[in-house]
């Protein structure tokens, strides 16, 4: 897959922006501020609708312009397609190959990305809602079931949210049973995600630190013990719901399901949010990223679009030298934003386009 160009027009603070790619490595310097992310969000808003740094329409609208636009054309097995974005007061709107997108699901899949950018790398030692939105982000990439899902569960939870702040305990019983239903479902497509990729995790791991040591990924549900969840699924999300109720109705909130669960990064069995040091913590996020790369080119022939932001500066030599080293061997196309040119090392990369941003201009350098 290939996004072969882009036009950006009022988007951030790029007013317009006509770029052609190369079909392997496409780097962006500037000075902070500049405008490098945006175009990388822009690219992953062709893909996914949504923005890699979860902001909202009318944040992505330039400052004093009414709407935005988003145009790329991508190759997928020798299959051109148009994709055109309308941002606006009234919301997002997606064309692809000038017909109107009315549903969600039919838009995935034409451009697939994958980014990685600073934030991440600090996931392993924050809260759980860091893991769990990394975890949310790849699935949606590979299942377009579970967007849906997300999005039904989302809504039943506020629904019953809404009734457990009012203390409106007639209508209860029926939500709760709605909110097991989808959470189980949910939960056991996170699960199912995370046994796929362990395996390549644990590869990726012990290539970029060596020695022999097993990381891995345990999902913890919260507030419910993960054994009754295999045994028991929906019945056993239920008995914990039941067993909150007095603190549910207390705090007027939900406190059991998969928007409270956790993702623990394990090294040897133990969470590295503990016991790994800050290298140990890298190199499994850098791991972590190169096996949803490498599960997606598994499910779909193809290696999906990567987007790099401003990582080069947060990974030491060594583990810059393996990043490189893994996107060497894959035929993938790659967008990377940096400060500092110095830091990326492009030997053996037989291509490279250079663009310079600059207060909202993109200039091309290199061809
Ligand atoms: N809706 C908007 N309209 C106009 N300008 C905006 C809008 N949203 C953000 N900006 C500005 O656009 C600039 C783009 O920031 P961006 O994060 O893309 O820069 P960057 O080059 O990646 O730098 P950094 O490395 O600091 O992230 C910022 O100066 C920001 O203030």
């Amino acid at each position: 897959m290939f996004l072969t160009k882009i036009q950006i027009n009022s988007f951030r603070n790029i007013a317009a922006a006509d770029l052609v790619f190369n079909r392997r490595f496409n780097i962006f310097t500037g000075d902070n501020g500049q405008g490098k992310s945006s175009i990388l969000e822009a690219i992953y808003l062709l893909g996914t609708m949504k923005s890699f740094r979860l902001a909202r329409t009318q944040d992505l609208i330039s400052w004093d312009t009414p709407h935005a636009f988003v145009q790329g054309r991508a190759e997928k097995d020798g299959v051109t397609r148009e994709i055109a974005l309308y941002l606006g007061k009234e919301g997002r709107k997606a064309r692809i190959d000038r017909k109107p997108v009315t549903r969600l699901a039919d838009f995935f899949g034409a451009v697939n990305a994958v980014v990685f950018s600073p934030e991440e790398i600090g996931m392993a030692r924050g809260g759980p809602e860091l893991r769990r939105r990394y975890l949310d982000r790849a699935i949606f990439s590979s299942d377009l079931g579970y967007l849906m899902l997300y999005h039904e569960y989302y809504r039943i939870l506020k629904q019953r949210n809404s009734l457990l702040k009012r203390g409106d305990q007639a209508g209860l019983e029926v939500w709760t049973d709605q909110l097991a239903e989808a959470g189980i479902r949910l939960m056991e497509k996170r699960i199912a995600y995370l046994a796929a990729t362990e395996p390549l995790l644990g590869h990726f791991y012990r290539q970029i630190a060596g020695g022999d040591e097993t990381a891995g990924l345990a999902y913890r549900p919260h507030a419910c013990d993960p054994a009754a969840i295999d045994r028991d699924g929906k019945e056993a999300l239920i008995r914990a719901l039941s067993e909150h109720r007095a603190e549910e109705l207390r705090r007027g909130t939900t406190v059991v399901g998969p928007h409270r669960d956790d993702l623990e990064f394990l090294l040897n069995g133990r969470v590295i949010k503990h016991h790994g040091s800050q290298g140990q913590q890298r190199s499994f996020v850098l791991a972590l990223k190169m096996a949803e790369v490498e599960y997606l080119e598994k499910l779909y022939g193809a290696p999906p679009i990567l987007l790099l932001d401003d990582i080069s500066s947060e990974l030491d030599r060594q583990r810059n030298e393996n990043l490189m080293q893994f996107l060497r061997q894959k035929s993938m196309q790659v967008f990377v934003t940096t400060t500092d040119p110095a830091t990326l090392r492009l030997d053996g990369i037989d291509t490279h386009a250079a663009f310079r941003v600059e207060q909202g201009k993109v200039i091309l350098t290199q061809r």
